[in-house]
């Protein structure tokens, strides 16, 4: 059976970012110097926000992928305080700071981008998992340049459930923002948000007021700026998928196979 951790087996390095719960640290594991992301919820938060058993499903759920674009969790353990999550460290960090550092991403690398999610999707769907919250945020970099799904703190295992949702309402479809029970179809509305966002360099809804971005997602309020330029292969699939009706979304399989898609994407995941 897969060996029980304890924090002694880890040197502990710079913290790496903090979410809403828990903070992650770079570590390095003593015997093997494997370096890992050690991820430490404390017991007194999982009390407190009563997340037991949206952690528990984040673990069991994070465990069982092993995709080339989904972060591993190779395992965990808990002390007096604190629960630790093992995770694969990405070595280059988090997309959103080389979005912001660029602006905007060229074709090549946001179909690179959008491939990569799609697979990694596909791959999560087919173990009936749906993630739910594909921000920018949770995307990271590994030492190639290679996309990796993080934080499954908000997937399901397929049977959705009623929740609150924290954070920006920008990448929410718009069966989500009216709290509809909703499908593996939220995801692809959030390919259709981030591909906007990796071209644009901002996403498609965004407005000075939560209830001014509520609206624009529920009207659809699509429209594409002038500069920078975009192809109208990115245009016509970003429309595909940015549609109210969450049964008319172009599927993963047929995302994979879009004309913008096979023309400007990297099919190894990373671009020169
Ligand atoms: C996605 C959020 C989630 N994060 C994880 O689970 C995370 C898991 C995980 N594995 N590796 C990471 N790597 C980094 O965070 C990282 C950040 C910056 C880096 N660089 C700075 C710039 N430099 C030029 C290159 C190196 C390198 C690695 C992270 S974050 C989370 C959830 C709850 C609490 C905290 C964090």
């Amino acid at each position: 059976p897969e060996r029980q951790w304890c924090l002694s087996d880890f040197e502990i390095g710079k913290p790496l970012g903090k979410g809403k719960f828990g903070r992650v640290y770079v570590a390095r594991e003593r015997k093997s110097k494997f370096v890992v992301a050690l991820k430490v919820i404390s017991k007194e938060q999982l009390e407190k926000y009563k997340i037991h058993h949206q952690l528990r499903r984040e673990m069991e759920i994070q465990y069982s992928l092993k995709h080339p674009n989904v972060l591993r969790l190779y395992g965990w353990f808990h002390d007096s305080e604190n629960v630790f999550l093992i995770l694969e460290y990405a070595h280059n960090g988090e997309l959103y700071k080389e979005l912001s550092r660029k602006g905007h991403f060229s074709e090549q690398q946001a179909a690179t981008y959008i491939l990569s999610l799609t697979k990694a999707l596909a791959y999560c769907h087919d173990k009936h998992v749906i993630h739910r919250d594909i921000k920018p945020e949770n995307l990271l970099l590994d030492h190639e340049g290679r996309l990796k799904i993080a934080d499954f703190g908000w997937s399901v295992q397929s049977r959705s459930k009623r929740h609150t949702m924290c954070g920006t309402l920008d990448y929410l479809a718009p069966e989500m923002v009216e709290n509809k029970a909703h499908d593996y179809a939220v995801d692809n509305w959030t390919l259709g948000i981030l591909c906007y966002e990796f071209l644009y360099g901002a996403p498609p809804f965004e407005a000075d007021s939560q209830v001014d971005t509520f609206k624009r997602i529920m009207k659809v309020d699509l429209s594409f700026p002038s500069t920078p330029y975009v192809s109208s292969e990115a245009k016509h699939l970003i429309s595909r998928l940015l549609v109210k009706d969450s049964s008319r979304r172009l599927s993963l399989q047929r995302i994979m196979e879009h004309p913008w898609i096979i023309k400007n994407a990297n099919p190894i995941g990373v671009c020169s």
